[in-house]
């Protein structure tokens, strides 16, 4: 059986390595014929994921078409801004697909299963989201996430396809859950690294964390899914990794802010995606179209966008009025 994995950044490149882990028949397709070659020629993605071999099964093209011929299950691991335009420019084809971006498209303030929706009506897809670092994955360090899908066929397939001893994989229910999840969690990592870089204390980031879950799950809600879904892998789980150290390019972000570094200087530093950015004004403004206050998210909004500082970020969510939890 095969499986198409559309994205050659770490995550992309990580789970096309899970693939043939999983006994798969595996291809990645990378965008950039040169770095299609490159990556194939080293036997490594030296640019997103360096240090992780390929298994020589594992093959790599640039050939959209010769990715997706044949293949049973089709990996979207392009990030969320890009979701909508890779899609729409891929030819036919008929297999289910697991979306791995993590993120609210800036443009529409759609979800990416809402960006599948629109660009390709009609198709199966669900979403594949957890706590799962690309190169801890590559490693085939014990890692567990969610193959969330209203299809069941779908989540069926995904478990039964990509799963294998020390990648667990879970069927989730409840797709819409799971992308607030892992899109809100990029965006609540920037503030738990703000408040570290700014030297507010560990106190600061547990409560960011905490009232942080609290917003993605007041979303989820807000939008159709369900609050138990933000105690899952897809929601606790992947906020607790992410913000949890400099292992994660949305809190290193974060840091990097709160030590008084501006936006433009720490992106150019940076080759990869770091989706909180995009995110946080755009999930602000979809919660707001169903009348949920995500203060955090708003809060991180505005520091990305250079307009306050971690110290009056928080100033401002430390003086909101007193309420229950
Ligand atoms: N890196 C990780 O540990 C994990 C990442 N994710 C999610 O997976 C998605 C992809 O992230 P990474 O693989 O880490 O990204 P990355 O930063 O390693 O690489 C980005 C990839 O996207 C490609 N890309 C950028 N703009 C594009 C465009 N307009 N069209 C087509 N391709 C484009 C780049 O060429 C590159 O291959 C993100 O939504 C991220 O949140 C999810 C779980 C783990
Ligand atoms: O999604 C991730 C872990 O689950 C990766 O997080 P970062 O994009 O912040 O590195």
């Amino acid at each position: 059986m095969k499986i198409a994995v559309l994205g050659a950044g770490a995550w992309g490149t990580a789970l096309a390595v899970q693939a043939v882990r999983a006994g798969r028949d595996a291809v990645l397709w990378a965008r950039d014929p040169d770095r299609a070659a490159e990556i194939a020629a080293a036997r490594e993605n030296a640019r997103y994921l360096p240090g992780a071999p390929l298994p020589d099964a594992l093959r790599v093209t640039s050939d959209a078409g010769e990715a997706l011929s044949g293949a049973a299950l089709v990996l979207m691991v392009v990030p969320a801004q890009a979701l909508g335009r890779v899609l729409a420019g891929l030819p036919a084809f008929d297999a289910p697909m697991l979306v791995c971006a993590k993120g609210v498209e800036a443009s529409t303030l759609r979800l990416p299963l809402e960006v599948v929706a629109a660009v390709r009506p009609g198709a199966t897809a669900g979403v594949l989201s957890g706590p799962n670092f690309a190169h801890e994955v590559a490693r085939g360090l014990p890692a567990a996430a969610v193959v969330a899908a209203a299809d069941a066929g779908l989540r069926e397939a995904g478990l039964a396809l990509l799963g294998s001893p020390a990648f667990r994989l879970y069927a989730g229910e409840d797709p819409v859950g799971a992308q607030v999840g892992g899109a809100a969690k990029n965006v609540i990592a920037i503030a738990a690294g703000a408040v570290i870089g700014a030297g507010l204390g560990e106190n600061a980031r547990a409560a960011l964390v905490t009232r942080g879950l609290a917003e993605l799950s007041r979303l989820a809600v807000g939008l159709g899914g369900r609050a138990e879904t933000a105690a899952g892998l897809t929601g606790m789980g992947d906020l607790v990794l992410t913000s949890s150290g400099m292992g994660s390019r949305n809190t290193s972000l974060g840091v990097a802010l709160g030590r008084g570094e501006r936006m433009a200087e720490v992106l150019a530093k940076r080759a990869g995606v770091t989706e909180g950015v995009a995110t946080a004004p755009a999930i602000v403004a979809r919660a707001a179209g169903v009348g949920v206050e995500l203060p955090i998210c708003a809060a991180v909004a505005d520091l990305v966008a250079d307009r306050i500082t971690v110290a009056e970020a928080m100033a401002r969510l430390m003086a909101r009025p007193q309420r229950a939890e």
